[in-house]
């Protein structure tokens, strides 16, 4: 039996941080960054059946074209992920009267839209990006011996940046996530590449205002120079590599696709954000129903 400390719920039996009941998320899920933004998206659904509301953790879930979807905002930060990905488990895979993981699991789908800065000169703003894998410089997975790593990428990393003489403000790895079985086929230009998630949006992902920023600009230039077969770092954010590692740990698929709003390189931010993030919306919605028509999904 799991402790009232450890699986703590609320007195009318809810997750202790989002507030949710079991049956009241569909086993496929949105994610988001921005409260703000789950409702942009259940805005598209055919119906909404539930709004729950918690400090940043707002769920939506409804219908769209007969596939029931759940959207739900992380708020920022692999922090937050630790708490969403936790609980959203733990709403299916353990019986929360009992206290205790329950014999049969179930797998979920995770879909994570979310903004991002490209990292490469060549990745225009405003056009969105798949994570194949994600590089974690946030210090979230150490603490899931399950989360696993891909130890192939991770070593060349590791290859890569001793032989350019750099080194990492903390241990660094690379998760592959098992992609859920969506339209892919549909979108074929779609960017791939391998995500840095950060621990923060400023010195953690080398920007300095008035505080200047202690990453080491050789560690970015070698970042950006690392080559593995065809995948290299394409870009930074803050969510992705925790989804990815507490996905695999879980056994849920998951996803993450990222408008690219700032570019880094060329320090230019995005002059349509809000109308880039409608367009991910519909993507997204496109991979996961095949809701929307091709033209809505060209960039
Ligand atoms: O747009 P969202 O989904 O919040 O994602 C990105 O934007 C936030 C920073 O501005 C971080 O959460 C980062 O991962
Ligand atoms: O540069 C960026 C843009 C969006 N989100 C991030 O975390 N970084």
């Amino acid at each position: 039996m799991i402790p009232a400390s450890e699986l703590i719920l609320r007195p009318d039996g809810s997750l202790y941080h989002l507030a949710l009941l079991p049956g009241q998320v569909a086993e496929t899920i949105i994610t988001v960054g921005d409260p703000e933004r789950v409702a942009q998206v259940s805005r598209r659904f055919d119906r909404v059946e539930l709004r729950v509301e918690a400090r940043e953790f707002v769920t939506h879930t409804g219908e769209l074209d007969g596939r029931r979807l759940t959207v739900i905002s992380t708020g920022i930060g692999t922090d937050n992920i630790d708490i969403v990905f936790n609980e959203l488990d733990a709403l299916f895979n353990i019986d929360l009267a009992r206290r205790e993981i329950k014999d049969r699991l179930t797998s979920l789908t995770f879909l994570r839209l979310g903004t991002s800065g490209s990292f490469q000169p060549d990745l225009p703003l405003d056009s969105f990006l798949l994570s194949q894998a994600a590089l974690a410089m946030d210090g979230l997975l150490p603490f899931y011996p399950a989360a696993g790593a891909d130890d192939s990428l991770t070593t060349s990393l590791a290859g890569h940046l001793a032989e350019q003489g750099v080194q990492a403000p903390v241990p660094l790895r690379i998760v592959r996530p098992q992609l859920p079985d969506l339209n892919w086929a549909a979108v074929p230009a779609l960017a791939h590449g391998i995500t840095l998630t950060a621990a923060g949006f400023y010195a953690p992902q080398g920007r300095s205002l008035r505080l200047a920023s202690g990453l080491d600009p050789a560690l970015l230039l070698a970042l950006r120079s690392l080559r593995s077969g065809e995948l290299r770092i394409t870009n930074i954010e803050m969510e992705t590599a925790g989804i990815y590692g507490l996905a695999n740990a879980l056994g849920h698929r998951s996803a993450s696709l990222s408008a690219l709003l700032a570019n880094r390189t060329a320090g230019t931010f995005s002059r349509q954000p809000a109308a880039t993030v409608e367009r991910l919306i519909d993507q997204g919605l496109f991979l996961l129903t095949g809701h929307g028509v091709a033209d809505a999904v060209e960039q």
